[in-house]
């Protein structure tokens, strides 16, 4: 470490117009460079912080503010994290939203020297760690990708292009303006790359809002002209057209988002796969408030337990796991794609040793995408080797299996042969190498040494065997040294700073001080309770050991070098062969889930059909407490002249909202290509799912509940087409009930006459049931309850026809509202009911039952009238007051 101040010194620093010293200058320097990035300054075994950046992160990993010199009067604040640990450190500052420029030492202290004792050793920024290009496992969510994505907005239109390091998959899609956001919510995006703009765009604010972390670029970054020269740059080729047509917006963003890269992974740049220009369209539009409260891949507290996907995942692998949310969040709508992905669930299915054998050789596989993006970047250890050797290995197995009788579809066929490509002679070299090279317990790192196998390099082996030879002899030396020396507690310790020394207690230290053993034993340290000393000819060991320990780590990391440089010319087979069995693992799992919960492959068609029998809701299923039964329901929104969208009555907690939810995710799983939950389905491709739960706050955007339903119906009435599925649970609640009842029979009406989408009603509204009147394509269903000695039974049972009551109250009771409560509850609710006249000129209401005239005879009142308590014997009183209790029940 060189321990140049920053700073001059403080007699200097005091005068304010000091010149920097070289070191300073240097930090200011690449301070200026990490732009708003966190400078990670590396001094020998610290990444050292300084001035705000030391006060950020101080406050943000809760580590220790000290200072170091003074500027301009003022002390400097510092702060540092060890090189070994640093790992921690940046995921939390990741987390935190900030980006950390990585600056090291790229020049060996000893050569530095040699221009002068006081050179500086050259530093340079080699990579800005941000949330959208990170690689390291222990920063990074195994199952989930962590797309990179980038915005570009041009007059004419926008796209967005995005990337997964770990898989070099590279895509871009067209997008109107206004579907960006949408397009965003379906990628999942973990950095949003966008142009700044004064005071920030309203997309920025929305994906702020939504906490995405979006980083601001220059206008130049956007450039199409410049995009197009990246790429063909990255691609090698002087033009695009092998990879189709891209649009100037489409350019743009690729452009922008590959010189993201080149900014921010400074040392390596990534390799991509061919870009994949994504037809608007191409999968099922889902928004973000869907997706939310569908749950489709996280839960709504954020977490993967009570998501979709978490009850649908039978995958064992990360790579599985990762392809599998893809599939979930983005449904296809290409019947022949969703067949392909179909066939390969079915072949699993019929073949259950084939893929009893794949899942257990696919959950001991490593991670070979990520290992390789590591790899790639020039942060690869020897774990990723062995990464790659593991994962050679399994996919020549997994070849092997998928070489059954019943040959295999399309994806797996086109998977096979990736798989087989472990078995080709390149392979079978690389996986022998990698075999003999790596020992069996890997460091993580390639300096910490230590990881190529005895046997593999004969020069390694001498040096090693010179360095071992040596600490023998020092071994041997102890019992020597405690003769002469006439001390038997005299022991040979080593530490990294001081190497081998000889240490006794103070107390025996005295003689060894003296002639004539001190013309053996030199001393070279005092501490409070020992002494340490060294001898000419424990220093000569020590100096050959580390002599030898630095021609052995010299000589395995030129081995690594080379081993990585081996992987590095294979990485597009290699990339093959993660994806295919990541394939596997999600076809494998699916036919798993499938066979476990009677999932059945549904019928995928180009009309509008929705003809589900005996659906189910895969997670409430799967919530359900031992021994309940999930009532299976169907679902009919297509035939011919009858209804395609269903108003679904019923009390509370009958089951609506599982009802109309389990439709959409069947439709999702559909279209992902899974088998559903189902006895049978048959369903034309839906082109966009709407999915909105009653009132939700937004008070972060500065909306009320009610506002926010009001957006997001206008939305759904503006966007739904003929070939998109409506789920509304209870829309217009938020609001007075005239008025929300009024928007809910309008907005139904303009579904159903305008949209001619298929859909699902859930409400309340019972006046709403009489819309099937005058809307011919809309039918009234019904959750059934029974009613056995005054309580209300579920059944859950989803029957034709609106419902007759709504049993709020019977339903406050079992929630153990307090008897009084209840009692007066339905005292109001009697005369509410007796009360309630429509008024004339709201025609909705004219076909609504006439109101009760006579009022009910309340009998606790006829009991008391003409009651005179003063004339009462304590005995009549008594008596009244059991009457009374009789009548209001136990
Ligand atoms: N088909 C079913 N089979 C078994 N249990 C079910 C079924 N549907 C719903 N349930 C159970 O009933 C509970 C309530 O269901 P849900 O929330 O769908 O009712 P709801 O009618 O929408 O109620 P509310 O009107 O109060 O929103 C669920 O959490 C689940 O435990």
């Amino acid at each position: 470490m060189d321990g140049a101040p920053l700073s001059g010194t403080d007699e200097e620093a005091g005068k304010g117009t000091t010149p920097l010293t070289p070191m300073m200058a240097q930090y200011h320097a690449l301070r200026r460079e990490a732009g708003s990035a966190l400078l990670f300054y590396r001094m020998g075994d610290f990444y050292e912080l300084f001035h705000e950046d030391a006060v950020l992160a101080a406050h943000c990993l809760g580590i220790t503010l000290t200072r170091r010199g003074q500027q301009g009067g003022e002390d400097v604040p510092m702060c540092g994290v060890p090189v070994h640990a640093y790992e921690g450190y940046l995921a939390k500052l990741i987390r935190a939203g900030h980006s950390v420029a990585v600056c090291e030492q790229t020049e060996d202290p000893a050569e530095a020297k040699k221009r002068g004792s006081k050179a500086l050793v050259r530093r340079e920024i080699v990579r800005v760690v941000t949330p959208g290009t990170l690689t390291e496992d222990t920063l990074l969510d195994a199952r989930a990708h962590n797309h990179l994505a980038a915005v570009a907005i041009l007059p004419g239109g926008g796209a967005v292009a995005h990337t997964d390091l770990s898989t070099g998959d590279l895509f871009v899609q067209d997008a109107e303006e206004e579907a960006v956001g949408d397009l965003l919510a379906a990628i999942g995006p973990a950095e949003v790359v966008l142009k700044q703009t004064d005071g920030g765009s309203a997309l920025e604010k929305q994906l702020g809002q939504r906490g995405v972390p979006v980083t601001p670029c220059h206008g130049s970054l956007f450039d199409s002209q410049r995009g197009e020269r990246r790429l063909k740059e990255a691609f090698g080729t002087s033009t695009l057209d092998g990879f189709g047509s891209f649009s100037r917006a489409g350019l743009a963003a690729l452009g922008a988002l590959l010189g993201y890269l080149d900014l921010t992974q400074v040392e390596e740049r990534p390799r991509f796969k061919p870009p994949i220009i994504a037809a608007p369209g191409s999968i099922m539009a889902i928004d973000q408030v869907t997706r939310a409260s569908l749950e489709l891949t996280a839960a709504r507290d954020g977490g993967r337990a009570g998501s979709l996907l978490h009850a649908v995942d039978r995958t064992v692998s990360a790579g599985g796991g990762r392809l599998l949310s893809r599939w979930i969040g983005a449904p296809l709508t290409d019947r022949a794609a969703i067949k392909d992905r179909q066939d390969t669930v079915e072949w699993f299915l019929g073949e259950r040793d084939a893929r009893a054998a794949a899942s257990d050789r696919l959950s001991g596989a490593p991670d070979l995408a990520r290992a390789l993006s590591r790899l790639e970047l020039g942060r690869g250890g020897p774990r990723d080797l062995a990464a790659v050797r593991d994962a050679l290995m399994a996919a020549r197995d997994l070849a092997d299996l998928l070489r059954s009788d019943a040959p295999p579809p399309k994806l797996l066929t086109e998977g096979a042969r990736r798989l087989e490509a472990a078995d080709s002679e390149g392979f079978s070299d690389l996986l022998g190498t990698l075999g003999a090279a790596l020992k069996a317990d890997l460091p993580l790192l390639p300096r910490d040494g230590g990881f190529i196998a005895e046997g593999f390099d004969p020069a390694l082996d001498e040096a090693r065997s010179l360095r071992d030879d040596a600490r023998r002899i020092i071994a041997r030396l102890e019992a020597g040294y405690r003769d002469r020396a006439g001390v038997k507690s005299l022991k040979i310790k080593h530490s990294r700073v001081l190497g081998y020394f000889i240490e006794v207690t103070a107390a025996n230290a005295g003689a060894m001080m003296a002639p004539p053993l001190s013309e053996e034993f030199r001393h070279r340290q005092t501490l409070a309770s020992a002494v340490r000393f060294t001898t000419h000819e424990l220093a000569e060991l020590d100096a050959k050991i580390v002599r030898a320990g630095d021609q052995a780590l010299a000589l395995e990391l030129a081995t690594f070098a080379r081993l990585t440089g081996s992987v590095k010319a294979r990485t597009d087979d290699l990339r093959a062969c993660a994806d295919a069995l990541a394939l596997c693992d999600v076809a494998a799992g699916l036919a798993t889930l499938a066979e476990e919960k009677n999932h059945v492959r549904p019928v995928i068609e180009e009309g509008v059909a929705f003809e589900i029998e005996g659906g189910r809701h895969p997670v409430v299923e799967a919530s359900l407490p031992a021994g309940a039964r999930f009532v299976p329901n169907d679902c009919r929104l297509d035939q011919e002249g009858e209804a395609r969208m269903l108003l679904v009555t019923g009390p509370n907690m009958a089951g609506k909202s599982t009802f109309l939810r389990q439709n959409a995710l069947i439709a999702v799983l559909a279209q992902a290509g899974a088998f559903v939950p189902a006895a049978s389905a048959r369903i034309g491709i839906v082109d966009r799912l709407f999915s909105r739960v009653g009132a939700s706050d937004d008070l972060a955007a500065g909306r009320s509940t009610f506002m926010v339903e009001m957006v997001e119906t206008a939305l759904i009435l503006n966007q739904a087409t003929d070939r998109s599925l409506v789920v509304l649970d209870e829309v217009g609640r938020g609001t007075a009930t005239f008025d929300g009842l009024s928007i809910a029979w309008a907005a139904l009406e303009h579904l159903h006459e305008a949209s001619r989408c298929r859909g699902l009603f859930a409400t309340h509204y019972h006046e709403l049931t009489k819309l099937s009147e005058t809307l011919p394509r809309l039918a009234n269903v019904s959750v059934a309850v029974r009613e056995w000695e005054g309580e209300v039974v579920f059944l859950h049972e989803v029957r034709e026809g609106p419902a007759d009551k709504s049993y709020g109250i019977a339903v406050a009771r079992l929630a153990g509202l307090p008897r009084g409560v209840v009692r007066r509850a339905e005292t109001v609710l009697r005369r509410l009911e007796r009360e309630r006249e429509a008024p004339e000129d709201l025609p909705l209401f004219a076909a609504a039952p006439a109101p009760h005239a006579e009022p009910e005879p309340d009998p606790l009142r006829g009991l008391l009238t003409g009651v005179d308590p003063d004339a009462m014997s304590p005995r009549e009183a008594h008596d009244l007051l059991y009457r009374l209790t009789d009548i209001v029940g136990p």
